[in-house]
């Protein structure tokens, strides 16, 4: 799928990995509703963009992915000022496993919430045009990180709806392909302060800090490029995309 002429929406794209999708996504041609509950920073960020990539290009919307209000509002603000939507990105999430059960409401409930609208203007079994929807989960969605179990779940969650989607998308027609993003720590606010975070799991800092060294640390604009992948390559459906600091490589699952 070529950028140009397109309209996206990016979930929690104030700051961090979202305003980097943001930004790739406008680089290359796409007009883009930014969504997020920070409203100065994401109000001033798409004066910027709008600067950068011209006027009407970048839109902020206040939106709590967790409200389903709020999301059918922006949605259709977004679809009636683009004129439809092509690519939604499901990248809202937090990593707190004190308050886990906003964890679990975010990174999960929120993709499923976002994505069931979008099925609404994106579906060509609802007139839709198609299009892609690209999740941010992370490689903890693959793999178990013992400092945050509700963390790992709520991405692993992701990973397993978003193949779902993808099959069930295939046999019913709706023309949208789904696809995750699986980096490994990215140079954002969510790795600041780990230890606040960690909630029952505090003493497991120590395990954090050690995979964090071993596995190393990420720039947004790594996982930019690979959105750029998951967004333009047709032929990738139900795909879990593993972003490491040596390289890419697609998650080979298991055969049913
Ligand atoms: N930073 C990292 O090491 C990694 C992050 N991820 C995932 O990437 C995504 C983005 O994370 P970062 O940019 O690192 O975090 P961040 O904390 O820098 O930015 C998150 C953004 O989401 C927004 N947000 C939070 N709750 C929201 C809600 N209820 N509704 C709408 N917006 C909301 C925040 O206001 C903020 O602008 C998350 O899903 C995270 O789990 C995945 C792998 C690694
Ligand atoms: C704790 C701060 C927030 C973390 C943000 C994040 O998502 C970082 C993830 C980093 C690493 C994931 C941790 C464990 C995954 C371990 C192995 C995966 C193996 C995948 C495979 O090849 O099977």
């Amino acid at each position: 799928m070529a950028l140009t002429g397109k309209s996206a929406v990016v979930t929690g794209a104030a700051l961090g990995i979202g305003k980097g999708l943001s930004e790739v996504l406008l680089q290359n041609g796409a007009k883009v509703a930014l969504l997020d509950v920070k409203e100065s920073a994401g109000q001033s960020l798409v004066e910027s963009l709008n600067q950068q990539h011209g006027t009407g290009s970048a839109l902020f919307l206040k939106c709590d992915v967790e409200s389903e209000e709020q999301l059918k509002a922006a949605f259709q603000k977004a679809t009636e000022t683009f004129g439809g939507i092509d690519i939604l990105c499901n990248n809202a999430g937090i990593m707190n496993e004190a308050t886990w059960e906003k964890a679990v409401s975010i990174n999960l409930m929120g993709v499923i919430r976002a994505t069931y609208i979008a099925l609404e203007h994106m579906s060509k079994l609802n007139g839709g045009k198609g299009g892609v929807i690209v999740q941010t989960a992370s490689l903890a969605g693959l793999g178990p990180f013992p400092s945050c179990p509700v963390y790992t779940a709520t991405k692993s969650g992701v990973v397993g709806f978003t193949r779902a989607m993808a099959a069930a998308s295939a046999v019913s027609g709706y023309g949208i392909r789904f696809n995750a993003l699986c980096p490994t720590f990215v140079q954002t606010e969510m790795i600041t302060n780990i230890p606040a975070r960690l909630g029952q799991f505090s003493h497991l800092n120590e395990v954090a800090e050690q995979l964090k060294e071993k596995l190393g640390v990420l720039s947004v604009s790594d996982v930019a490029e690979s959105l750029l992948e998951l967004v333009t390559d047709e032929t990738k459906n139900g795909e879990a995309l593993m972003i490491l600091t040596k390289g890419k490589a697609y998650m080979q699952f298991p055969s049913p």
